[in-house]
């Protein structure tokens, strides 16, 4: 593996807190990215699972980034030399919905920083915590995988095939990650990380053969798939992103019930599984 020279447990503990007035521009600029906008939303609406990413934005001036796009590394997260950072996969639990149009403040810990050896080289994760609080309840707990990946071969463009039959009971949606819905995401999470827009530096400097599709978007588009069909609320979502999707070609979501929860999974065009998550629904009172 390679050594990134450094001792990062120093980092382990460091929190931050960011607060939002959850108000409702974001909810309904979402709801035009990831559907048709139909959606109605107003003061005290419960905001949708995993819509609490279009909130608690980076508040980084724009001297403060890093040649990614991303905040410079040094500051809260670990200067981690690997140069290609990736979301990775997270874990989350829905206590209680966050309402829009009250404060909430976000409070993110760096759990843990680990280096390991992956097929594609070496890796170094860092583990963070984000606690989501409304007056005095914990509405979400999340766990993110953020990894940063050492300099590696430039990956080819993905070789378009038919995907397989879907399973019984499962549904699906394809689609066409074009750079309006990249760059929409990016700028309702205001994330400036550059292989979502710009494409001479995503082939250049990265080695994607196109625009990379945000892990966040991949996750959000499949728990929307199991979101319209369900009136349970969402309690647990889990997911890993296991291979990049580009704006290449078509990927196609699947959502398929399985023993008390949902399998979910994200295909890439040449039949890769680039995401695979899981969901439970709330049991309902009464
Ligand atoms: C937003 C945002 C950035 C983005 O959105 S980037 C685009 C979204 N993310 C992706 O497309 C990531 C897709 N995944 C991959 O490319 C690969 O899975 C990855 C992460 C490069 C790792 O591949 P490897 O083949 O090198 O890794 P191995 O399968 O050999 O595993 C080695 C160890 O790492 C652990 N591991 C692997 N993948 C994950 C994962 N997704 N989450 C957590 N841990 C992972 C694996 O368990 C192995 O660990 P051991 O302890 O068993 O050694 C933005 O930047 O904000």
């Amino acid at each position: 593996m390679s050594d990134p020279g450094s001792d990062f447990s120093a980092w382990i503990g460091r929190q931050d807190s960011t607060d939002d007035d959850l108000g409702l521009a974001a909810a309904l600029a979402a709801a035009a990215t990831l559907g048709d906008g139909s959606e109605r939303f107003t003061g005290g609406s419960a905001l949708p699972p995993l819509w609490h990413w279009f909130y608690f934005l980076p508040r980084v001036p724009q001297a403060g980034l890093g040649v990614d796009g991303h905040p410079q590394r040094g500051g809260f997260m670990p200067p981690i030399p690997f140069p290609r950072r990736m979301f990775a996969g997270a874990r989350l639990r829905f206590h209680s919905p966050l309402l829009l149009g009250q404060p909430a403040r976000r409070v993110t810990t760096i759990r843990d920083v680990r280096l390991k050896s992956g097929r594609t080289g070496s890796l170094a994760f860092v583990l963070l915590h984000h606690g989501y609080h409304q007056g005095d309840r914990l509405c979400i707990d999340e766990e993110q995988d953020i990894v940063y990946r050492e300099p590696g071969p430039a990956l080819p463009a993905p070789t378009v095939v038919d995907w397989p039959p879907l399973p019984a009971a499962a549904c699906a949606r394809i689609v066409t990650p074009d750079p309006r819905l990249l760059f929409r995401f990016s700028a309702l999470t205001f994330n400036a990380h550059r292989i979502h827009y710009d494409r001479p530096y995503a082939i250049g400097e990265e080695g994607y053969p196109g625009l990379v599709v945000h892990g966040p978007l991949t996750a959000v588009l499949l728990l929307e798939l199991l979101r319209r069909q369900v009136t349970r609320p969402v309690q647990e979502y889990s997911f890993r992103g296991l291979a990049p999707l580009f704006d290449l070609a078509p990927f196609r979501l699947v959502c398929t019930p399985e023993d008390g929860g949902y399998a979910l999974a994200a295909q890439g065009p040449d039949g890769t599984l680039a995401m695979s998550a899981r969901a439970v629904l709330a049991e309902l009172a009464g």
